[in-house]
């Protein structure tokens, strides 16, 4: 299932004409500053729920701002929203809504309370038995308060788009609804100052691979969404190291420029846009999310260990992209063609490495005993016929994995 794909008939085409439905509603507020902006956007008379993780907006200013802006506003907040959002604590948050009559939730962190917060809009108005079916049963949303959010780390894209990933137990799921995009979206680059290294280089390869999911399948004339996608991974290759160079320094002594592109181009990477008109693989994120339920390794770490494996255990399906994106992101134009998927393979792997995301599963401490458990969660969950063709079923998530140990 295209998890992050918003239009079935995306999926296995190979007319060069591939109908498509682009419908972004997410205002995006971008620059220093734009958070004063917020109340001009938020309907007057809301009441609003504040949610936000684990608590550095409140070390970095972002909160103080927030509170500044909703001045006008009647709200309340939910705090200690767990990265890779945990279903019981986003339900504790459902319960407050509907307690406190809230019609207006706005998100102040990063992927994971954008995501736990879509969640909570699409819960708050469920009236099926138990929301957790939107996510295990897919049950479609049909109503979800309005949200918005206001993102303090570039990765997921989730401020611009309507996916939703949460957590119970060792079920990693999600779901996707026209409902739950951001009604607005701040990208304030100075909020991400105080990322820290490990979440600077989670973003970009997250960004990164976002972009690699939508591009590096096979070809259907799309010279647009290609070139498209090939800016946003070159942004990311050149500017993704400055950021660690700037890590952990003041802000008078950040680059905003990097962090802006940055934040722009994680945006773009899974706004939909890139997408649309063109083939979807995802199985990259579909193998990853078992290895952060099963190992707990951050959805980054999951991708950069997964995808140069995938790449090598598809290069015959995805020949063709290949050597264009060994020719365009990596300049390899000469000589063999085998070669050069190797290098193009070998250089994404590095770029990884570059960023200090590690690429291999025995580097974060397990070995070959953990591939039956990832499959059997595999299996579960119905991931089966995988990538943008559906030829990755078992037998090669296998061979992927094992590659990645
Ligand atoms: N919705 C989508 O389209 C989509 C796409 C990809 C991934 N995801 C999901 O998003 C989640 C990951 O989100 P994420 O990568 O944005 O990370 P995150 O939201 O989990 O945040 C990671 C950590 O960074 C901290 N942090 C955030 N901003 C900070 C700042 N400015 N300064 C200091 N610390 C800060 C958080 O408190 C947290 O501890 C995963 O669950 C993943 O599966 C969603």
């Amino acid at each position: 299932m295209p998890v992050f794909s918003d239009h079935p008939g995306d999926k296995n085409k190979e007319s060069a004409v591939n109908n498509f439905d682009y419908h972004n509603p997410t205002r995006i507020l971008f620059g220093e500053g734009e958070i004063a902006n917020i109340g001009n956007y938020i309907p007057a008379g809301s009441k609003v729920m504040v949610l936000y993780g684990g608590g550095s907006i409140k070390a970095n200013g972002v909160y103080q701002q927030v509170s500044d802006a909703l001045a006008e506003f009647d709200w309340v907040e939910h705090g200690g929203i767990s990265p890779n959002p945990k279903y019981d604590e986003l339900m504790a948050a459902v319960k407050t809504v509907k307690e406190q009559q809230v019609d207006f939730l706005l998100a102040v962190g990063g992927g994971s309370v954008a995501d736990g917060t879509k969640f909570v809009a699409a819960a708050a108005h469920f009236e099926g038995q138990d929301p957790w079916d939107i996510l295990a049963k897919q049950v479609p949303v049909t109503r979800a308060l309005p949200l918005a959010t206001i993102l303090t780390l570039p990765a997921t894209g989730s401020e611009a788009n309507g996916n939703s990933v949460v957590t119970r137990g060792e079920d990693k799921l999600a779901f996707n609804s026209p409902l739950v995009f951001p009604q607005f979206s701040v990208l304030d680059p100075t909020t991400t100052y105080t990322l820290p290294a490990r979440q600077v280089a989670n973003g970009v390869v997250d960004a990164f691979v976002h972009t690699i999911e939508q591009y590096l399948t096979y070809p259907v004339n799309s010279p647009i969404q290609d070139r498209f996608a090939e800016s946003l991974l070159l942004t990311l290759i050149e500017e993704g190291p400055k950021a660690m160079a700037d890590v952990g320094k003041p802000a008078e002594q950040q680059n905003y420029d990097v962090r802006a592109n940055i934040m722009w181009a994680a945006t773009l990477a899974l706004n939909t846009l890139i997408g649309k008109g063109v083939p979807q693989d995802w199985a990259t994120h579909m193998i990853g999310h078992e290895l952060t339920a099963v190992l707990g390794l951050d959805h980054a770490q999951t991708l950069a260990v997964v995808l140069p494996n995938l790449m090598q255990a598809q290069r015959q399906p995805k020949r063709e992209k290949l050597l264009q994106y060994a020719e365009r992101i990596w300049g390899l134009n000469e000589g063999d063609e085998e070669t050069r998927i190797d290098v193009a393979i070998a250089n994404t792997r590095a770029f990884f490495e570059t960023m200090k995301v590690k690429t291999r599963i025995s580097e974060y401490g397990h070995g070959a005993e953990v591939v039956d458990t990832l499959m059997a969660q595999l299996e579960r969950h119905g991931m089966v016929k995988l990538g943008e063709r559906g030829d990755i079923d078992l037998g090669r998530s296998r061979e992927i994995l094992e590659a990645a140990l």
